[in-house]
Protein backbone atom coordinates (compact mmCIF):
# COMPACT_ATOMS: atom_id res chain seq x y z
CA UNK A 1 0.00 0.00 0.00
CA UNK A 2 1.74 3.40 -1.10
CA UNK A 3 -0.71 5.08 1.77
CA UNK A 4 1.90 7.18 4.01
CA UNK A 5 1.01 9.58 6.78
CA UNK A 6 3.19 12.84 7.90
CA UNK A 7 4.95 11.06 10.49
CA UNK A 8 4.51 8.42 13.29
CA UNK A 9 3.88 9.22 16.62
CA UNK A 10 6.74 7.90 18.94
CA UNK A 11 7.03 4.21 19.27
CA UNK A 12 5.17 2.39 21.82
CA UNK A 13 5.45 -1.41 22.35
CA UNK A 14 4.23 -1.29 25.65
CA UNK A 15 0.77 -0.25 25.55
CA UNK A 16 -1.65 -3.10 26.01
CA UNK A 17 -3.12 -4.59 22.97
CA UNK A 18 -6.88 -5.41 23.13
CA UNK A 19 -9.40 -7.03 20.96
CA UNK A 20 -13.41 -6.86 20.39
CA UNK A 21 -14.22 -9.47 17.46
CA UNK A 22 -17.80 -8.38 16.68
CA UNK A 23 -19.85 -11.56 16.03
CA UNK A 24 -23.69 -10.04 17.02
CA UNK A 25 -24.86 -10.81 13.60
CA UNK A 26 -27.15 -12.73 12.30
CA UNK A 27 -26.45 -14.03 8.71
CA UNK A 28 -28.94 -12.98 7.06
CA UNK A 29 -27.12 -13.18 3.43
CA UNK A 30 -25.70 -16.77 4.29
CA UNK A 31 -29.22 -17.64 4.47
CA UNK A 32 -28.36 -20.54 6.68
CA UNK A 33 -30.17 -22.06 9.92
CA UNK A 34 -27.75 -20.54 12.22
CA UNK A 35 -25.48 -17.77 12.38
CA UNK A 36 -22.71 -17.51 10.24
CA UNK A 37 -20.07 -17.26 12.76
CA UNK A 38 -21.30 -20.92 14.25
CA UNK A 39 -21.17 -22.38 10.69
CA UNK A 40 -18.11 -25.63 10.40
CA UNK A 41 -15.17 -24.65 7.84
CA UNK A 42 -12.99 -27.72 8.44
CA UNK A 43 -14.49 -29.25 11.54
CA UNK A 44 -14.16 -26.20 13.38
CA UNK A 45 -16.83 -23.29 14.08
CA UNK A 46 -15.60 -19.58 12.02
CA UNK A 47 -15.69 -17.99 14.98
CA UNK A 48 -12.92 -20.39 16.59
CA UNK A 49 -10.82 -20.43 13.86
CA UNK A 50 -10.93 -16.01 14.23
CA UNK A 51 -10.52 -16.43 18.00
CA UNK A 52 -7.53 -18.67 17.86
CA UNK A 53 -5.58 -15.97 14.90
CA UNK A 54 -6.26 -13.22 17.54
CA UNK A 55 -4.91 -15.13 20.38
CA UNK A 56 -1.97 -16.49 19.20
CA UNK A 57 0.82 -15.56 21.85
CA UNK A 58 2.67 -13.49 19.70
CA UNK A 59 0.73 -10.49 19.07
CA UNK A 60 0.09 -9.81 22.90
CA UNK A 61 -3.31 -9.36 22.84
CA UNK A 62 -4.53 -8.59 26.85
CA UNK A 63 -7.79 -9.23 26.67
CA UNK A 64 -10.09 -10.87 23.88
CA UNK A 65 -13.55 -9.61 23.91
CA UNK A 66 -16.27 -11.71 21.83
CA UNK A 67 -19.61 -9.72 20.87
CA UNK A 68 -22.53 -12.48 20.00
CA UNK A 69 -26.21 -12.12 19.41
CA UNK A 70 -27.93 -12.22 23.11
CA UNK A 71 -29.70 -15.82 22.05
CA UNK A 72 -26.61 -17.15 21.18
CA UNK A 73 -24.65 -17.46 24.43
CA UNK A 74 -25.43 -20.73 25.15
CA UNK A 75 -24.81 -21.94 21.52
CA UNK A 76 -21.49 -20.83 21.67
CA UNK A 77 -20.85 -22.14 24.77
CA UNK A 78 -21.92 -25.80 23.99
CA UNK A 79 -19.43 -25.05 20.99
CA UNK A 80 -16.22 -24.37 23.17
CA UNK A 81 -17.38 -27.27 25.25
CA UNK A 82 -17.39 -29.46 22.00
CA UNK A 83 -14.39 -28.11 20.48
CA UNK A 84 -12.62 -28.39 23.96
CA UNK A 85 -11.79 -24.66 23.88
CA UNK A 86 -9.30 -23.25 26.58
CA UNK A 87 -8.70 -19.56 25.14
CA UNK A 88 -9.78 -16.96 27.28
CA UNK A 89 -12.01 -14.46 26.31
CA UNK A 90 -14.84 -12.45 27.67
CA UNK A 91 -18.32 -12.49 25.92
CA UNK A 92 -20.48 -9.64 25.40
CA UNK A 93 -24.11 -9.05 24.02
CA UNK A 94 -24.25 -7.50 20.58
CA UNK A 95 -26.63 -4.81 19.60
CA UNK A 96 -28.99 -3.74 16.64
CA UNK A 97 -26.04 -2.95 14.01
CA UNK A 98 -22.58 -3.92 13.72
CA UNK A 99 -22.01 0.03 15.12
CA UNK A 100 -23.83 -1.10 18.49
CA UNK A 101 -22.24 -4.18 18.90
CA UNK A 102 -18.77 -2.81 18.94
CA UNK A 103 -19.88 0.13 21.18
CA UNK A 104 -21.12 -2.80 23.74
CA UNK A 105 -17.51 -4.82 23.30
CA UNK A 106 -16.05 -1.34 23.93
CA UNK A 107 -18.08 -0.49 26.42
CA UNK A 108 -16.70 -3.99 28.69
CA UNK A 109 -13.10 -2.17 28.46
CA UNK A 110 -14.03 1.23 29.98
CA UNK A 111 -12.11 0.43 32.64
CA UNK A 112 -8.80 0.82 30.99
CA UNK A 113 -7.40 4.25 30.33
CA UNK A 114 -4.79 3.35 27.69
CA UNK A 115 -4.25 0.82 25.00
CA UNK A 116 -4.60 -0.03 21.75
CA UNK A 117 -7.75 -1.99 20.27
CA UNK A 118 -8.28 -3.53 17.64
CA UNK A 119 -11.91 -4.33 16.01
CA UNK A 120 -12.33 -7.58 13.79
CA UNK A 121 -15.04 -9.23 11.98
CA UNK A 122 -15.90 -12.62 13.81
CA UNK A 123 -16.63 -13.56 10.31
CA UNK A 124 -12.73 -13.45 9.11
CA UNK A 125 -11.62 -16.59 9.87
CA UNK A 126 -8.50 -16.03 7.33
CA UNK A 127 -6.77 -13.35 8.57
CA UNK A 128 -3.16 -13.84 8.73
CA UNK A 129 -0.68 -13.36 11.99
CA UNK A 130 1.35 -10.93 10.25
CA UNK A 131 -1.68 -8.64 8.76
CA UNK A 132 -3.01 -8.35 12.54
CA UNK A 133 0.59 -7.62 14.04
CA UNK A 134 0.88 -4.96 11.50
CA UNK A 135 -2.01 -3.18 11.83
CA UNK A 136 -1.72 -2.98 15.55
CA UNK A 137 1.99 -1.56 15.13
CA UNK A 138 0.48 0.79 12.61
CA UNK A 139 -2.37 2.14 15.02
CA UNK A 140 0.60 2.35 18.12
CA UNK A 141 2.58 4.78 15.43
CA UNK A 142 -0.26 6.52 13.89
CA UNK A 143 -3.35 6.20 15.91
CA UNK A 144 -5.69 4.49 13.72
CA UNK A 145 -5.00 2.22 10.92
CA UNK A 146 -7.12 -0.39 8.83
CA UNK A 147 -6.41 -3.05 6.75
CA UNK A 148 -6.95 -3.05 2.83
CA UNK A 149 -6.54 -4.25 -0.46
CA UNK A 150 -6.27 -2.75 -4.08
CA UNK A 151 -9.43 -3.45 -6.36
CA UNK A 152 -8.56 -6.44 -8.82
CA UNK A 153 -11.90 -5.68 -10.66
CA UNK A 154 -12.94 -2.45 -12.74
CA UNK A 155 -15.02 -0.49 -10.90
CA UNK A 156 -18.00 1.32 -12.07
CA UNK A 157 -20.45 3.82 -10.24
CA UNK A 158 -24.22 3.71 -10.92
CA UNK A 159 -26.98 6.63 -10.80
CA UNK A 160 -30.32 7.03 -12.42
CA UNK A 161 -28.40 8.60 -15.06
CA UNK A 162 -26.35 5.22 -15.45
CA UNK A 163 -23.17 4.49 -14.83
CA UNK A 164 -19.55 5.16 -15.18
CA UNK A 165 -15.95 3.98 -14.57
CA UNK A 166 -14.32 5.06 -11.47
CA UNK A 167 -10.24 5.10 -11.22
CA UNK A 168 -9.05 1.84 -8.99
CA UNK A 169 -6.08 3.42 -8.51
CA UNK A 170 -7.26 5.65 -6.33
CA UNK A 171 -10.06 3.09 -4.27
CA UNK A 172 -9.04 0.48 -2.05
CA UNK A 173 -11.30 -2.35 -0.59
CA UNK A 174 -11.43 -1.78 3.55
CA UNK A 175 -11.00 -5.26 5.85
CA UNK A 176 -11.27 -5.88 9.42
CA UNK A 177 -8.62 -5.99 10.99
CA UNK A 178 -9.47 -1.91 11.98
CA UNK A 179 -7.29 -1.00 15.22
CA UNK A 180 -7.17 2.44 16.84
CA UNK A 181 -5.62 3.60 20.12
CA UNK A 182 -8.19 2.78 22.23
CA UNK A 183 -9.48 6.57 24.36
CA UNK A 184 -9.40 7.06 20.54
CA UNK A 185 -12.13 4.85 19.73
CA UNK A 186 -13.87 5.65 23.00
CA UNK A 187 -14.43 9.05 22.05
CA UNK A 188 -15.80 8.16 18.44
CA UNK A 189 -18.13 5.31 19.73
CA UNK A 190 -19.51 8.29 22.15
CA UNK A 191 -20.48 10.53 19.09
CA UNK A 192 -24.15 9.33 17.58
CA UNK A 193 -24.85 6.33 15.53
CA UNK A 194 -25.02 7.06 11.80
CA UNK A 195 -26.73 5.21 8.31
CA UNK A 196 -23.44 5.64 6.31
CA UNK A 197 -21.09 4.07 9.09
CA UNK A 198 -19.54 0.64 7.61
CA UNK A 199 -17.33 -0.23 9.56
CA UNK A 200 -14.82 1.53 12.18
CA UNK A 201 -12.82 3.93 10.40
CA UNK A 202 -15.89 5.89 8.90
CA UNK A 203 -16.55 6.32 12.90
CA UNK A 204 -13.31 7.67 13.50
CA UNK A 205 -12.40 9.24 10.25
CA UNK A 206 -13.72 12.91 11.12
CA UNK A 207 -11.68 13.23 14.67
CA UNK A 208 -8.31 11.35 13.52
CA UNK A 209 -6.88 10.26 9.73
CA UNK A 210 -6.92 6.44 8.80
CA UNK A 211 -3.77 4.89 8.09
CA UNK A 212 -4.02 2.10 5.54
CA UNK A 213 -1.92 -1.14 6.47
CA UNK A 214 -1.81 -4.24 3.66
CA UNK A 215 -4.38 -6.50 3.94
CA UNK A 216 -4.57 -9.80 1.97
CA UNK A 217 -6.70 -11.10 -0.32
CA UNK A 218 -7.25 -14.07 1.38
CA UNK A 219 -8.75 -12.33 4.40
CA UNK A 220 -12.39 -12.63 2.82
CA UNK A 221 -15.70 -11.80 5.37
CA UNK A 222 -17.85 -15.11 5.10
CA UNK A 223 -21.00 -13.34 3.67
CA UNK A 224 -22.95 -15.91 1.01
CA UNK A 225 -22.17 -19.49 0.88
CA UNK A 226 -19.81 -19.76 -1.97
CA UNK A 227 -17.68 -18.44 0.70
CA UNK A 228 -17.53 -21.37 2.73
CA UNK A 229 -16.39 -23.24 0.35
CA UNK A 230 -12.97 -21.05 -1.01
CA UNK A 231 -12.33 -20.17 3.03
CA UNK A 232 -12.11 -23.95 3.16
CA UNK A 233 -10.09 -24.40 0.55
CA UNK A 234 -7.74 -21.53 1.14
CA UNK A 235 -7.06 -22.71 4.64
CA UNK A 236 -5.98 -26.22 3.14
CA UNK A 237 -3.20 -24.46 0.73
CA UNK A 238 -0.07 -24.76 1.75
CA UNK A 239 0.95 -21.17 2.57
CA UNK A 240 -2.15 -21.16 5.68
N1 LIG B 1 -25.71 -6.40 14.84
C1 LIG B 1 -24.55 -6.88 14.36
C2 LIG B 1 -24.34 -7.05 12.97
C3 LIG B 1 -23.13 -7.55 12.53
N2 LIG B 1 -22.18 -7.86 13.43
C4 LIG B 1 -20.93 -8.49 12.99
O1 LIG B 1 -20.25 -7.68 12.05
C5 LIG B 1 -19.52 -8.51 11.14
C6 LIG B 1 -19.78 -8.10 9.70
O2 LIG B 1 -21.17 -8.15 9.47
P1 LIG B 1 -21.93 -8.99 8.36
O3 LIG B 1 -21.01 -9.75 7.51
O4 LIG B 1 -22.89 -8.06 7.70
O5 LIG B 1 -22.71 -10.05 9.27
P2 LIG B 1 -24.26 -10.27 9.47
O6 LIG B 1 -24.90 -9.01 9.94
O7 LIG B 1 -24.37 -11.45 10.35
O8 LIG B 1 -24.72 -10.67 7.99
P3 LIG B 1 -25.95 -10.14 7.15
O9 LIG B 1 -25.70 -8.66 6.91
O10 LIG B 1 -25.93 -10.95 5.90
O11 LIG B 1 -27.21 -10.36 7.98
C7 LIG B 1 -19.94 -9.96 11.40
O12 LIG B 1 -18.90 -10.62 12.10
C8 LIG B 1 -21.18 -9.81 12.24
O13 LIG B 1 -21.42 -10.89 13.14
C9 LIG B 1 -22.37 -7.67 14.79
O14 LIG B 1 -21.49 -7.94 15.59
N3 LIG B 1 -23.58 -7.18 15.23
C1 LIG C 1 -16.29 -3.96 8.44
C2 LIG C 1 -16.25 -4.54 7.06
O1 LIG C 1 -15.93 -5.91 7.11
C3 LIG C 1 -15.13 -3.87 6.28
O2 LIG C 1 -15.12 -4.36 4.98
C4 LIG C 1 -17.54 -4.36 6.33
O3 LIG C 1 -17.80 -3.00 6.16
C5 LIG C 1 -18.71 -5.03 7.02
O4 LIG C 1 -19.82 -4.86 6.18
P1 LIG C 1 -21.23 -5.50 6.36
O5 LIG C 1 -22.20 -4.53 5.77
O6 LIG C 1 -21.44 -5.66 7.84
O7 LIG C 1 -21.24 -6.75 5.60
Amino acid sequence: MPDSPASPGPASSVTPRFAILVAGGSGTRMGAGRPKQFLELLGEPVLLHTLRRFTEASLRVQECVVVLPPDQFDSWQQLCAQHHVAIAHTVVAGGHSRWASVRNGLAHLKSHTAGTVAVHDGVRPLVTISVIEATYAAAEAYGAAVAAVAPKDSVRSVSQQGSFALDRSRLRLVQTPQCFELQLLQRAYQLPELTTFTDDASVVEDLHPIQLVAGDYRNLKITTPEDLVLAEALLQAPSH
